[in-house]
């Protein structure tokens, strides 16, 4: 049985005091109690299900988080890494502006750098400017003094080429004056004769005035000799023979060098404009022929040949200025005991070539296997000469007395074309140095002089039976009788003007040879060569 209620509560309620059973009888509350702990029970077994589902939720829950806390742990660790990374990231970003900003200042003071510049380049740039603007101003005076001068030049474009033709003009007058010049120059030495012949007296050796040489104050052209002979009975006073002889011109002993040139540089001329021209001197050993034709080293003294060398390389260059082109070949040959011997010869004696004349159908003369030198100036000549000289002397060495004894020829031919006015000229100046004219008497001269004197008295006696021949015009003249008139043979013609110096000894023992020297001169001089046409083509 249950306990009734104390005050309205029943037992049961009352220790919870709670009122719940609100008054009711306890056994009523133990009902409700009964149907209440049912209830509760009921709802403990919820309670229990739920704690169960909760439990179970928990454990889920702690599944999870022990999940979450793993990948949280994970996280972490990823977020530590990706942290680490950036921070490493971030400290070369870091150091990158630190870099920057000590590039940055760098760059400033470059800038400051710069900005000074800038400001020097401004200074400069306003004085430039200022510059460009007096340029300016000049460039704008020079460009009207430009089109002044252009205004000019054209003016003198105008002049020059009106100059040009007056230049034109007067170069063909000039070049006709020229012929003219020639045509008339050669008219006069034609008057004067193509064959002239000049007497050359040499001083004494210890000077003083030869007794039977007489040369008139007067007259140029004359010369005597004086012969005093004895009465042959002794009776009667001694008597003086005279032998008087005119030449073109005679020079006294006191005669100089450039006088005697003076007279044949007509002649020399003449040979530039065309006609062949021989030079010869004639006369006895020691006579002058040699001091004539080449005469001594120094200036005042040099004879024909260097001074003839000298005219014609001189007229040459002045009439290239008109349009001439000349070209010079030389040779220098000796002829002794009518044989050849090349004086321009370098070779080796022992293989001394033989030399033969030789006449082309054009009546050109040559020599075979002799030295033909080029030449374009007179050194190249006077080296050539000294060459001869030094030939000459050699041989004179091993024969004594031979150059006096043998003939020397130089010969220069000259060959000019004047392109422009298509006119061409050839000719050959010839000078000769002959061997001495002495005669010796037969009964004196034996073994190799005889042979010499034959040689000598051949040649030159054959000289003047050429000469003869042409002038009274012979339709047979014996040239090929002697290597000298052979070689000599186109200098002798008609084509030619020939010049003989007949030189003269004054002592009184060279009187007979003095007075055959002056008879075989006066008898070349007698003679009138053909009139001479120059080689023009
Ligand atoms: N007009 C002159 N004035 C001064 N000296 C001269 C003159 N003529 C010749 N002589 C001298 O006389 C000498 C003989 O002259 P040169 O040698 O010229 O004679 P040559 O006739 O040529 O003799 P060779 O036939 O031997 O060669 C030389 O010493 C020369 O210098």
């Amino acid at each position: 049985s249950l306990p009734a209620t104390v005050s309205g509560w029943c037992f049961i309620c009352l220790p919870l005091r709670r009122g719940t059973c609100g008054g009711g009888t306890t056994k009523r509350h133990a009902w409700d109690l009964k149907g209440k702990v049912s209830d509760m029970e009921g709802k403990v077994r919820n309670y229990q299900t739920k704690f169960k589902s909760v439990n179970q939720e928990n454990e889920a829950l702690r599944d999870t988080m022990v999940q979450r806390q793993s990948k949280m742990v994970e996280m972490e660790k990823e977020l530590k890494n990706e942290y680490e990374e950036e921070l490493q990231a971030l400290s070369g970003v870091r150091e990158e502006l630190e870099k920057v900003s000590s590039d940055k200042s760098t760059l400033q003071k470059e800038l400051s750098n710069l900005e000074g510049k800038y400001k020097v380049m401004e200074t400069l740039r306003d004085s430039q400017e200022t510059e460009l603007q007096t340029l300016k101003m000049k460039l704008s005076v020079q460009e009207s003094t430009l089109a002044r001068v252009q205004g000019t030049l054209r003016d003198t474009e105008e002049e020059v080429r009106s100059l040009k033709e007056t230049v034109a003009q007067q170069e063909d007058e000039l070049h006709a004056g020229e012929m003219e010049r020639r045509r008339l120059h050669n008219t006069i030495q034609e008057l004067k004769g193509n064959i002239r012949v000049f007497c050359r007296v040499r001083p004494l050796v210890d000077g003083g005035l030869s007794k039977h040489i007489q040369l008139p104050a007067s007259d140029v052209k004359t010369i005597t000799l004086a012969k005093t002979e004895e009465s042959h009975t002794g009776k009667t006073a001694e008597t003086q023979k005279n032998y008087i002889f005119s030449f073109d011109r005679v020079f006294g002993p006191m005669a100089s060098q450039q006088e005697v040139f003076e007279e044949i540089s007509l002649l020399v001329q003449s040979a530039l404009d065309g006609y062949n021209v021989c030079c010869f001197a004639y006369g006895q050993t020691g006579s002058g022929k040699t001091y004539t034709m080449e005469g001594a080293e120094y200036d005042q003294a040099r004879g024909v040949i260097p001074r003839a060398v000298q005219q014609i390389f001189r007229a040459a260059e002045k009439l290239a200025t008109q349009g001439w082109e000349f070209t010079f070949t030389a040779s220098f040959v000796e002829i002794y005991n009518e044989s050849l011997r090349d004086l321009l010869y370098t070779g080796k004696a022992s293989k001394r070539p033989e030399h033969e004349i030789r006449k082309s159908t054009n009546n050109e003369v040559t020599i075979t296997n002799l030295t033909y030198e080029k030449v374009s100036n007179e050194d190249q000549v006077l080296g050539l000469i000294a060459l001869a000289n030094q030939n000459r002397s050699t041989a004179q060495t091993a024969q004594n007395d031979r150059s006096s004894r043998s003939h020397s020829v130089f010969q220069l031919d000259i060959e000019g074309v004047n392109v422009g006015r298509d006119v061409k000229c050839k000719s050959t100046l010839c000078l000769v140095d002959l061997a001495g004219s002495e005669r010796m008497l037969k009964s004196q001269s034996q073994g190799e002089r005889f042979k010499e004197m034959t040689a000598i008295n051949g040649s030159l006696s054959n000289l003047g039976i050429v000469i003869s021949a042409l002038a009274n015009k012979e339709s047979y003249v014996p040239y090929r009788n002697s290597k000298l008139t052979y070689l000599l043979q186109s200098c002798l013609g008609g084509n030619s003007k020939t010049l003989m110096f007949v030189n003269i000894a004054p002592e009184s023992d060279s009187f007979g040879e003095t007075l055959n020297s002056l008879r075989f001169a006066s008898k070349v001089n007698d003679c009138v060569i053909g009139t001479a046409s120059a080689n023009r083509k």
